[in-house]
Protein backbone atom coordinates (compact mmCIF):
# COMPACT_ATOMS: atom_id res chain seq x y z
CA UNK A 1 0.00 0.00 0.00
CA UNK A 2 1.07 3.36 -0.79
CA UNK A 3 1.73 6.42 0.73
CA UNK A 4 -0.87 9.37 -0.75
CA UNK A 5 2.02 11.45 -1.41
CA UNK A 6 4.51 8.71 -2.82
CA UNK A 7 0.82 7.67 -4.89
CA UNK A 8 0.04 11.40 -5.98
CA UNK A 9 4.28 11.53 -7.03
CA UNK A 10 3.80 8.17 -8.99
CA UNK A 11 0.89 8.63 -11.13
CA UNK A 12 2.23 11.97 -12.48
CA UNK A 13 6.20 10.46 -12.95
CA UNK A 14 4.82 7.54 -15.14
CA UNK A 15 2.25 9.16 -17.40
CA UNK A 16 2.99 9.88 -20.30
CA UNK A 17 3.71 13.21 -22.05
CA UNK A 18 1.41 14.42 -24.61
CA UNK A 19 2.62 14.46 -28.61
CA UNK A 20 -0.28 15.42 -30.61
CA UNK A 21 -0.83 19.61 -31.07
CA UNK A 22 -2.57 21.73 -33.22
CA UNK A 23 -2.88 25.17 -34.25
CA UNK A 24 -5.12 27.48 -33.10
CA UNK A 25 -6.59 30.69 -33.01
CA UNK A 26 -6.37 33.06 -30.21
CA UNK A 27 -9.65 33.58 -29.75
CA UNK A 28 -9.81 29.41 -28.60
CA UNK A 29 -6.63 29.53 -26.47
CA UNK A 30 -7.68 30.26 -22.63
CA UNK A 31 -7.66 26.58 -20.82
CA UNK A 32 -5.15 25.38 -23.79
CA UNK A 33 -1.45 24.74 -22.68
CA UNK A 34 1.31 26.10 -25.31
CA UNK A 35 3.33 23.10 -26.93
CA UNK A 36 6.41 25.75 -27.72
CA UNK A 37 7.68 28.86 -26.68
CA UNK A 38 6.39 32.22 -27.10
CA UNK A 39 9.31 34.94 -27.74
CA UNK A 40 8.42 38.34 -28.09
CA UNK A 41 8.64 40.05 -32.06
CA UNK A 42 8.29 43.40 -30.54
CA UNK A 43 9.15 45.89 -28.65
CA UNK A 44 6.38 46.64 -26.34
CA UNK A 45 5.49 49.99 -26.27
CA UNK A 46 6.28 49.66 -29.90
CA UNK A 47 7.09 53.53 -29.86
CA UNK A 48 7.57 56.08 -27.43
CA UNK A 49 3.97 56.94 -26.48
CA UNK A 50 2.20 59.33 -23.85
CA UNK A 51 0.41 58.17 -20.67
CA UNK A 52 -1.69 61.18 -20.28
CA UNK A 53 -3.82 63.54 -22.30
CA UNK A 54 -1.96 66.92 -22.79
CA UNK A 55 0.84 68.48 -24.64
CA UNK A 56 4.37 67.36 -25.88
CA UNK A 57 7.04 69.98 -25.36
CA UNK A 58 10.95 69.99 -25.22
CA UNK A 59 11.78 70.70 -21.33
CA UNK A 60 13.93 72.98 -21.77
CA UNK A 61 11.67 75.35 -23.46
CA UNK A 62 9.47 75.48 -20.27
CA UNK A 63 9.02 78.75 -19.05
CA UNK A 64 6.70 80.03 -16.06
CA UNK A 65 4.22 81.95 -17.45
CA UNK A 66 4.78 81.48 -21.14
CA UNK A 67 2.46 80.00 -23.56
CA UNK A 68 4.05 77.71 -26.51
CA UNK A 69 1.96 77.84 -29.69
CA UNK A 70 0.36 74.71 -30.54
CA UNK A 71 1.90 73.37 -33.95
CA UNK A 72 -1.05 70.49 -34.15
CA UNK A 73 -2.91 67.91 -32.45
CA UNK A 74 -2.19 64.32 -32.85
CA UNK A 75 -4.21 61.27 -32.02
CA UNK A 76 -3.17 58.32 -31.36
CA UNK A 77 -3.10 55.89 -34.63
CA UNK A 78 -1.53 58.98 -36.09
CA UNK A 79 2.27 60.04 -37.06
CA UNK A 80 3.50 63.32 -35.54
CA UNK A 81 5.31 65.85 -37.28
CA UNK A 82 8.70 66.62 -35.46
CA UNK A 83 8.56 69.12 -32.76
CA UNK A 84 9.75 72.48 -33.57
CA UNK A 85 12.15 74.75 -31.06
CA UNK A 86 9.58 76.56 -29.09
CA UNK A 87 6.37 74.86 -29.50
CA UNK A 88 4.03 72.33 -28.49
CA UNK A 89 1.97 69.19 -29.82
CA UNK A 90 -1.30 68.65 -28.21
CA UNK A 91 -1.54 65.07 -27.77
CA UNK A 92 -3.72 62.12 -26.57
CA UNK A 93 -3.18 58.86 -24.31
CA UNK A 94 -1.20 56.46 -26.61
CA UNK A 95 -0.66 58.67 -29.21
CA UNK A 96 3.38 58.59 -30.53
CA UNK A 97 5.60 61.24 -28.88
CA UNK A 98 6.98 63.78 -31.73
CA UNK A 99 10.40 63.38 -32.45
CA UNK A 100 12.19 66.51 -30.35
CA UNK A 101 10.02 66.39 -27.63
CA UNK A 102 10.65 64.78 -24.34
CA UNK A 103 8.52 65.78 -21.84
CA UNK A 104 4.28 65.66 -21.53
CA UNK A 105 2.01 67.63 -19.88
CA UNK A 106 -1.12 66.70 -18.35
CA UNK A 107 -3.86 68.94 -19.85
CA UNK A 108 -5.11 69.80 -15.98
CA UNK A 109 -1.53 71.74 -15.45
CA UNK A 110 -2.21 73.71 -18.84
CA UNK A 111 -4.39 76.01 -20.52
CA UNK A 112 -4.93 76.66 -24.35
CA UNK A 113 -5.22 80.38 -24.99
CA UNK A 114 -5.20 82.07 -28.41
CA UNK A 115 -3.33 79.01 -30.05
CA UNK A 116 -0.55 78.56 -27.52
CA UNK A 117 -0.28 76.34 -24.32
CA UNK A 118 0.44 77.79 -20.86
CA UNK A 119 1.57 75.32 -18.14
CA UNK A 120 1.65 75.74 -15.06
CA UNK A 121 4.40 73.41 -13.92
CA UNK A 122 6.22 70.61 -15.12
CA UNK A 123 7.59 68.03 -12.48
CA UNK A 124 10.19 66.52 -14.13
CA UNK A 125 11.59 66.17 -17.55
CA UNK A 126 10.88 63.16 -19.43
CA UNK A 127 7.60 62.79 -17.45
CA UNK A 128 4.38 61.06 -18.55
CA UNK A 129 6.42 59.49 -21.84
CA UNK A 130 6.22 55.08 -22.02
CA UNK A 131 8.89 54.20 -23.67
CA UNK A 132 10.01 52.21 -26.37
CA UNK A 133 10.30 48.34 -25.43
CA UNK A 134 9.87 49.52 -21.36
CA UNK A 135 7.22 46.91 -20.78
CA UNK A 136 8.74 43.87 -23.41
CA UNK A 137 11.58 43.64 -25.31
CA UNK A 138 11.95 42.02 -28.62
CA UNK A 139 13.34 38.76 -28.40
CA UNK A 140 12.47 37.73 -24.89
CA UNK A 141 10.87 34.74 -23.65
CA UNK A 142 7.25 35.78 -23.13
CA UNK A 143 5.45 31.78 -22.10
CA UNK A 144 7.63 28.82 -21.99
CA UNK A 145 6.24 25.36 -23.18
CA UNK A 146 3.72 24.18 -20.63
CA UNK A 147 1.72 27.71 -20.37
CA UNK A 148 -1.76 27.13 -19.49
CA UNK A 149 -3.12 30.13 -21.53
CA UNK A 150 -5.68 31.76 -19.69
CA UNK A 151 -7.52 35.44 -20.32
CA UNK A 152 -4.07 37.37 -19.35
CA UNK A 153 -1.63 35.29 -21.18
CA UNK A 154 -4.14 35.48 -24.61
CA UNK A 155 -3.68 39.38 -24.23
CA UNK A 156 0.01 38.95 -23.97
CA UNK A 157 0.30 36.85 -27.14
CA UNK A 158 -2.32 39.34 -28.94
CA UNK A 159 -0.30 42.33 -27.94
CA UNK A 160 2.39 40.68 -29.96
CA UNK A 161 0.22 40.55 -32.95
CA UNK A 162 0.37 36.61 -32.97
CA UNK A 163 -3.17 35.12 -34.03
CA UNK A 164 -2.73 31.29 -33.88
CA UNK A 165 -0.59 29.61 -31.37
CA UNK A 166 0.47 26.10 -31.18
CA UNK A 167 -0.97 24.16 -28.13
CA UNK A 168 -0.87 20.14 -27.34
CA UNK A 169 -4.18 18.61 -28.45
CA UNK A 170 -6.68 18.27 -26.05
CA UNK A 171 -6.27 15.18 -23.38
CA UNK A 172 -9.12 12.57 -24.49
CA UNK A 173 -11.00 11.24 -21.33
CA UNK A 174 -13.28 7.87 -21.09
CA UNK A 175 -15.18 7.49 -17.67
CA UNK A 176 -16.67 4.05 -16.65
CA UNK A 177 -18.64 3.84 -14.25
CA UNK A 178 -19.93 0.23 -13.17
CA UNK A 179 -22.73 -1.25 -11.37
CA UNK A 180 -25.55 -3.65 -11.26
CA UNK A 181 -27.80 -0.81 -9.03
CA UNK A 182 -26.90 2.01 -11.10
CA UNK A 183 -29.77 4.08 -13.19
CA UNK A 184 -29.02 7.06 -14.93
CA UNK A 185 -30.60 10.42 -13.68
CA UNK A 186 -34.09 10.90 -15.79
CA UNK A 187 -35.02 7.23 -15.44
CA UNK A 188 -37.50 5.70 -13.44
CA UNK A 189 -35.93 4.24 -10.21
CA UNK A 190 -36.45 1.31 -8.40
CA UNK A 191 -36.14 0.78 -5.27
CA UNK A 192 -33.12 -0.56 -4.89
CA UNK A 193 -31.43 0.90 -7.13
CA UNK A 194 -29.05 4.39 -7.16
CA UNK A 195 -28.94 6.72 -9.56
CA UNK A 196 -25.46 7.33 -11.15
CA UNK A 197 -23.99 10.50 -10.08
CA UNK A 198 -20.37 9.95 -10.08
CA UNK A 199 -20.63 9.75 -14.47
CA UNK A 200 -22.07 13.09 -14.79
CA UNK A 201 -19.80 14.35 -11.49
CA UNK A 202 -16.39 13.07 -13.04
CA UNK A 203 -17.74 14.19 -16.25
CA UNK A 204 -17.92 18.03 -15.13
CA UNK A 205 -14.15 17.27 -13.60
CA UNK A 206 -13.29 16.68 -16.67
CA UNK A 207 -14.15 19.11 -18.69
CA UNK A 208 -13.57 21.51 -15.97
CA UNK A 209 -9.91 20.79 -16.46
CA UNK A 210 -9.93 21.47 -19.96
CA UNK A 211 -9.85 18.05 -21.32
CA UNK A 212 -12.22 16.43 -23.38
CA UNK A 213 -14.57 13.58 -22.22
CA UNK A 214 -14.73 11.46 -25.30
CA UNK A 215 -17.06 8.94 -23.80
CA UNK A 216 -19.05 7.69 -21.04
CA UNK A 217 -20.15 3.91 -20.47
CA UNK A 218 -21.76 2.24 -17.84
CA UNK A 219 -21.23 -0.99 -17.23
CA UNK A 220 -23.29 -3.96 -15.43
CA UNK A 221 -20.88 -5.58 -12.87
CA UNK A 222 -19.75 -8.59 -15.34
CA UNK A 223 -16.77 -9.39 -16.21
CA UNK A 224 -17.23 -9.41 -20.24
CA UNK A 225 -18.96 -6.25 -20.04
CA UNK A 226 -16.61 -4.36 -18.37
CA UNK A 227 -13.72 -5.95 -20.30
CA UNK A 228 -15.97 -4.65 -23.38
CA UNK A 229 -16.26 -1.18 -21.96
CA UNK A 230 -12.32 -0.83 -21.05
CA UNK A 231 -11.07 -2.06 -24.48
CA UNK A 232 -14.12 0.19 -26.26
CA UNK A 233 -12.51 3.15 -23.73
CA UNK A 234 -8.71 2.54 -24.63
CA UNK A 235 -8.86 2.50 -28.45
CA UNK A 236 -10.68 6.35 -27.67
CA UNK A 237 -9.06 7.59 -25.37
CA UNK A 238 -5.80 8.68 -23.88
CA UNK A 239 -6.75 8.25 -20.24
CA UNK A 240 -9.55 5.81 -18.57
CA UNK A 241 -11.08 6.81 -15.53
CA UNK A 242 -13.19 4.03 -14.17
CA UNK A 243 -15.47 4.28 -10.63
CA UNK A 244 -16.99 1.29 -8.48
CA UNK A 245 -15.89 -1.75 -8.26
CA UNK A 246 -12.51 -0.95 -6.77
CA UNK A 247 -12.73 -2.80 -3.45
CA UNK A 248 -12.70 -6.13 -2.12
CA UNK A 249 -16.65 -7.34 -2.60
CA UNK A 250 -17.95 -10.52 -4.57
CA UNK A 251 -18.29 -8.28 -7.67
CA UNK A 252 -15.39 -5.78 -7.58
CA UNK A 253 -14.32 -7.57 -10.79
CA UNK A 254 -12.53 -4.02 -11.75
CA UNK A 255 -8.85 -5.43 -10.83
CA UNK A 256 -9.46 -8.96 -12.51
CA UNK A 257 -11.01 -7.43 -15.66
CA UNK A 258 -7.76 -5.18 -16.48
CA UNK A 259 -5.22 -8.12 -15.51
CA UNK A 260 -6.96 -9.83 -18.46
CA UNK A 261 -6.53 -7.05 -20.71
CA UNK A 262 -3.08 -6.83 -20.16
CA UNK A 263 -3.09 -4.46 -17.49
CA UNK A 264 -0.12 -3.99 -15.60
CA UNK A 265 -0.65 -2.53 -12.18
CA UNK A 266 1.14 0.70 -11.15
CA UNK A 267 -0.09 0.64 -7.55
CA UNK A 268 -3.42 -0.35 -5.72
CA UNK A 269 -4.49 0.78 -2.45
CA UNK A 270 -3.31 4.40 -1.00
CA UNK A 271 -2.99 5.30 3.12
CA UNK A 272 -5.44 7.82 2.22
CA UNK A 273 -9.21 8.24 3.58
CA UNK A 274 -11.49 8.56 1.70
CA UNK A 275 -9.79 6.80 -1.27
CA UNK A 276 -8.21 3.76 0.04
CA UNK A 277 -9.32 1.29 -2.94
CA UNK A 278 -8.10 3.60 -5.78
CA UNK A 279 -5.96 1.78 -8.16
CA UNK A 280 -3.64 2.36 -11.31
CA UNK A 281 -2.39 0.63 -14.06
CA UNK A 282 -1.70 0.64 -17.20
CA UNK A 283 -2.82 -0.87 -20.56
CA UNK A 284 -0.53 -0.42 -23.65
CA UNK A 285 0.49 3.11 -22.31
CA UNK A 286 -2.53 4.04 -21.30
CA UNK A 287 -3.12 4.86 -17.75
CA UNK A 288 -6.55 3.48 -16.12
CA UNK A 289 -7.04 5.13 -12.49
CA UNK A 290 -10.11 3.52 -10.66
CA UNK A 291 -11.72 5.34 -8.10
CA UNK A 292 -13.96 3.82 -5.55
CA UNK A 293 -17.61 4.00 -5.97
CA UNK A 294 -18.66 6.22 -2.73
CA UNK A 295 -19.24 9.83 -4.44
CA UNK A 296 -17.46 12.15 -1.59
CA UNK A 297 -14.33 9.37 -1.78
CA UNK A 298 -14.31 9.78 -5.97
CA UNK A 299 -14.43 13.51 -5.75
CA UNK A 300 -11.54 13.77 -3.73
CA UNK A 301 -9.51 11.72 -5.23
CA UNK A 302 -10.13 13.19 -8.08
CA UNK A 303 -9.19 16.58 -7.07
CA UNK A 304 -5.81 14.81 -5.34
CA UNK A 305 -4.66 12.07 -7.29
CA UNK A 306 -6.12 13.07 -10.85
CA UNK A 307 -6.00 16.35 -11.23
CA UNK A 308 -2.47 16.57 -11.28
CA UNK A 309 -2.13 12.99 -13.84
CA UNK A 310 -4.32 15.07 -16.20
CA UNK A 311 -2.32 18.28 -15.97
CA UNK A 312 0.82 16.40 -16.83
CA UNK A 313 -0.93 14.68 -19.55
CA UNK A 314 -2.20 18.24 -21.05
CA UNK A 315 1.77 19.16 -20.94
CA UNK A 316 1.02 21.81 -17.80
CA UNK A 317 4.08 22.86 -16.70
CA UNK A 318 2.60 23.36 -12.74
CA UNK A 319 1.27 19.81 -12.33
CA UNK A 320 0.45 20.58 -8.55
CA UNK A 321 -1.27 23.65 -7.63
CA UNK A 322 -0.38 25.25 -4.03
CA UNK A 323 -1.65 23.92 -1.00
CA UNK A 324 -2.05 26.32 2.24
CA UNK A 325 -1.79 26.44 5.68
CA UNK A 326 -4.82 27.67 7.44
CA UNK A 327 -5.59 27.37 10.88
CA UNK A 328 -8.21 24.42 11.12
CA UNK A 329 -11.70 25.08 13.52
CA UNK A 330 -12.35 22.65 16.19
CA UNK A 331 -10.14 19.44 17.70
CA UNK A 332 -9.56 16.65 15.30
CA UNK A 333 -7.49 13.74 15.98
CA UNK A 334 -5.74 11.60 12.98
CA UNK A 335 -6.27 8.47 13.60
CA UNK A 336 -5.80 4.49 11.97
CA UNK A 337 -3.44 4.52 9.55
CA UNK A 338 -4.11 6.71 6.77
CA UNK A 339 -3.94 10.29 6.01
CA UNK A 340 -7.56 12.25 5.91
CA UNK A 341 -8.93 14.66 3.70
CA UNK A 342 -11.91 15.93 5.31
CA UNK A 343 -14.23 18.55 2.89
CA UNK A 344 -13.88 21.78 4.56
CA UNK A 345 -15.27 25.53 3.49
CA UNK A 346 -12.73 27.99 3.99
CA UNK A 347 -14.30 31.30 5.67
CA UNK A 348 -13.32 34.28 7.33
CA UNK A 349 -13.22 33.88 11.09
CA UNK A 350 -14.22 36.55 13.84
CA UNK A 351 -11.09 38.12 13.36
CA UNK A 352 -10.80 38.12 9.35
CA UNK A 353 -8.42 36.11 9.04
CA UNK A 354 -9.29 32.62 6.80
CA UNK A 355 -9.87 29.60 8.69
CA UNK A 356 -11.27 25.95 7.94
CA UNK A 357 -14.28 24.66 9.14
CA UNK A 358 -14.68 20.96 8.16
CA UNK A 359 -18.55 19.70 7.76
CA UNK A 360 -20.16 17.31 10.35
CA UNK A 361 -21.06 14.63 7.86
CA UNK A 362 -17.46 13.06 6.13
CA UNK A 363 -18.81 9.68 4.97
CA UNK A 364 -17.26 8.70 1.70
CA UNK A 365 -21.09 8.51 0.33
CA UNK A 366 -22.05 11.58 1.05
CA UNK A 367 -22.35 14.09 -1.30
CA UNK A 368 -24.56 16.70 0.53
CA UNK A 369 -20.87 18.11 1.97
CA UNK A 370 -19.23 17.66 -0.93
CA UNK A 371 -21.35 20.23 -2.69
CA UNK A 372 -20.73 22.84 -0.10
CA UNK A 373 -16.91 22.48 0.54
CA UNK A 374 -14.34 24.87 -0.94
CA UNK A 375 -11.38 22.12 -0.48
CA UNK A 376 -9.83 19.41 1.83
CA UNK A 377 -7.71 19.68 4.85
CA UNK A 378 -5.13 17.11 5.74
CA UNK A 379 -5.22 15.76 8.67
CA UNK A 380 -1.94 13.31 9.02
CA UNK A 381 -2.09 10.00 10.37
CA UNK A 382 -1.76 10.19 14.22
CA UNK A 383 -1.89 13.67 14.68
CA UNK A 384 -3.43 15.97 17.16
CA UNK A 385 -5.27 19.11 15.78
CA UNK A 386 -6.28 21.84 18.68
CA UNK A 387 -8.33 24.87 18.10
CA UNK A 388 -6.55 26.88 15.53
CA UNK A 389 -3.99 24.28 14.38
CA UNK A 390 -3.00 25.46 10.68
CA UNK A 391 -4.02 22.08 8.37
CA UNK A 392 -2.63 22.02 4.80
CA UNK A 393 -5.31 22.80 2.68
CA UNK A 394 -6.20 21.70 -0.80
CA UNK A 395 -8.19 24.91 -2.42
CA UNK A 396 -10.73 23.30 -4.73
CA UNK A 397 -10.38 26.68 -7.08
CA UNK A 398 -6.63 25.39 -7.95
CA UNK A 399 -7.03 21.57 -7.44
CA UNK A 400 -9.46 21.22 -9.75
CA UNK A 401 -8.35 23.63 -12.39
N1 LIG B 1 -14.63 -5.25 3.43
C1 LIG B 1 -14.32 -4.06 2.92
N2 LIG B 1 -15.29 -3.34 2.39
C2 LIG B 1 -15.00 -2.13 1.89
C3 LIG B 1 -13.69 -1.64 1.95
C4 LIG B 1 -12.68 -2.44 2.50
O1 LIG B 1 -11.49 -2.07 2.56
N3 LIG B 1 -13.03 -3.66 2.97
N4 LIG B 1 -13.45 -0.39 1.49
C5 LIG B 1 -14.56 0.52 1.59
C6 LIG B 1 -14.24 1.77 0.98
S1 LIG B 1 -13.12 2.72 1.80
C7 LIG B 1 -14.85 2.20 -0.16
S2 LIG B 1 -14.54 3.76 -0.74
C8 LIG B 1 -15.75 1.36 -0.93
C9 LIG B 1 -15.33 1.36 -2.40
O2 LIG B 1 -16.02 0.38 -3.03
P1 LIG B 1 -15.97 0.16 -4.60
O3 LIG B 1 -14.98 1.02 -5.24
O4 LIG B 1 -15.88 -1.28 -4.82
O5 LIG B 1 -17.34 0.75 -5.06
P2 LIG B 1 -18.76 0.04 -5.09
O6 LIG B 1 -18.79 -1.05 -4.09
O7 LIG B 1 -19.06 -0.27 -6.48
O8 LIG B 1 -19.65 1.22 -4.60
C10 LIG B 1 -19.49 1.83 -3.34
C11 LIG B 1 -20.71 2.71 -3.06
O9 LIG B 1 -20.77 3.74 -4.00
C12 LIG B 1 -21.97 3.71 -4.74
N5 LIG B 1 -21.70 4.02 -6.14
C13 LIG B 1 -20.88 3.33 -6.95
N6 LIG B 1 -20.87 3.87 -8.17
C14 LIG B 1 -21.70 4.92 -8.12
C15 LIG B 1 -22.10 5.85 -9.10
N7 LIG B 1 -21.63 5.81 -10.34
N8 LIG B 1 -22.97 6.83 -8.74
C16 LIG B 1 -23.44 6.87 -7.46
N9 LIG B 1 -23.09 5.99 -6.50
C17 LIG B 1 -22.23 5.03 -6.84
C18 LIG B 1 -22.46 2.30 -4.61
O10 LIG B 1 -23.83 2.18 -4.82
C19 LIG B 1 -22.01 1.95 -3.20
O11 LIG B 1 -22.92 2.46 -2.26
O12 LIG B 1 -15.74 0.06 -0.46
C20 LIG B 1 -15.83 -0.04 0.97
N10 LIG B 1 -16.01 -1.39 1.33
O1 LIG C 1 -11.81 5.30 1.88
MO1 LIG C 1 -13.37 4.96 1.29
O2 LIG C 1 -12.63 5.63 0.00
O3 LIG C 1 -13.89 5.50 2.86
O4 LIG C 1 -14.57 6.00 0.95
Amino acid sequence: MLTFDDAQQRLVHDAPSPTRTELISIYGAAGRVLAEPIHAVLDLPAADNSAMDGYAIRHADFQAGQALPVQEHCFAGETPAPLAQGRATRLFTGSMIPEGADTVVMQEHAREIDGGVEIDAVHCAGQHIRRRGEDIREGQLLLPAGTFVQPAQIGLIAAQGIEQVRVFAKLEVGILTSGDELVEAGNVRAPQQVFNSNAPMLSALVEGMNARVSRVLLSRDNEFELRCAFSQLLTQCDLVISVGGASVGEKDFIKPVLESIGGSLAFCRVLMKPGKPVFASYVAGKPVICLPGNPGAAFSVFALLVSPLIRHMQGRANVFPPVSRIPLRGVTRGGGDRDEFLRVQCRPADDGQAELVPFAEQGAGSVSSMACASGLARIPTGSQFCAGTSAAYYDFRHWLE
